[in-house]
């Protein structure tokens, strides 16, 4: 479905793919150093546009073969939401690995790549379904965060098995110290002149999460200035894998609201591992139940924690916008 044509410039000149490579290969048999002349090749990708709560990807079939067809710095130009198609990342649907049915890689829009996306397993569950013209079923995915099990439901909404949460500090990872075990649950960090009370989850990927201040202020989501302060706990030094982080005001305990600052994505409208980390972190301060909604800026997600296999089930929507395809 993918790279159905290549055509390469040479200078102004346009050539054949295979020519241009015969081209630099002669030059560089030739061993001319002095100017060396970089053929750029253009392919034209098609893709398909999803969102899961306005947390967009575009989705790419690349199951034909092992590597993406496309590069993290081609993903920035694509998701450039003035310059190129929009986007929070751009999504692999890749050949399968360990008897699964296909594999998942993401680049972020900083061309960064993540372990695992809650909200980008959706749409490329869905998006694999519709391409496939299969039946709602469940999905076994390969990625690197190691199995996740997206199961389409007949009413639209998909219900993912996000597999067990990653408490121990070294692993999440932060340097922070653990306060309960090996896990990091309130512990203090000084960010913009305040101490806020962190608690650390890895859902594949790293996840900061805080209920508000040490002395005591709760988080209100409306008072924050995402874009200045989100950088600070992004690369604050105690993540050295970098963190996404999520700002939290309990509403009741089944029910909190959550605004995320993502590594590699700034501010987005939803997350899926972040809501996930949410409620393990919201159990872990005594705060939430282990079933809850997190209502995010693109609507809710509902999220349960099974004391009875340690695993976390995430349900919520993830629906087609536009497909079409681009020249990279
Ligand atoms: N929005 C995603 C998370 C995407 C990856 C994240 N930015 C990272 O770098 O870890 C989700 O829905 O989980």
């Amino acid at each position: 479905m993918v790279a159905q044509q290549a055509v390469c410039t040479s200078g102004s000149r346009a050539v054949p793919a295979a020519v241009a490579s015969r081209q630099q290969q002669r030059r560089r048999v030739g061993g001319m150093q002095a100017r060396r002349q970089t053929a750029r090749c253009a392919a034209s990708i098609q893709f398909a546009k999803y969102q899961g709560l306005g947390n967009d990807f575009i989705l790419v079939d690349n199951r034909h073969q092992a590597e993406p067809v496309i590069s993290p710095e081609q993903a920035i130009k694509l998701c450039d939401r003035n310059f190129g198609i929009g986007g929070d990342g751009v999504i692999f649907a890749l050949p399968p690995s360990d008897g699964t049915d296909y594999s998942m890689r993401i680049f972020n829009s900083d061309g960064s790549e993540p372990e695992m996306c809650g909200n980008g397993i959706r749409c490329l569950a869905r998006f694999v379904a519709d391409v496939d013209g299969s039946q709602p079923k469940q999905h076994k995915v390969h990625t690197l965060a190691g199995l996740i099990q997206p199961n389409l439901l007949a009413d639209g909404q998909v219900c993912v098995d996000m597999g067990e949460p990653i408490l121990k500090a070294a692993d999440v990872p932060t340097t922070l110290q653990p306060t309960q075990g090996e896990a990091v649950v309130q512990q203090q960090l000084e960010v913009d002149g305040r101490t806020w009370l962190m608690t650390c989850v890895s859902m594949g990927n790293p996840h900061a999460i805080t209920f508000g201040l040490a002395d005591g202020t709760p988080i209100k989501v409306a008072e924050l200035d995402l874009p200045r302060i989100g950088p600070m706990f992004e690369h604050n030094p105690v993540f050295p894998a970098r963190t996404n982080t999520e700002f939290v005001e309990v509403l009741s305990p089944g029910h909190v609201r959550m605004h995320v600052w993502e590594r590699g994505a700034g501010r987005t409208l939803a997350c899926g591992t972040g809501a996930c980390a949410t409620v393990v972190a919201g159990v872990l301060e005594g705060k939430t139940e282990r079933s809850c909604q997190v209502d995010l800026p693109g609507g809710p997600l509902h999220i349960e924690w099974r004391e009875a296999d340690n695993r976390i089930y995430m349900t919520g929507p993830a629906e087609l916008v536009f497909s079409g395809s681009v020249t990279v």
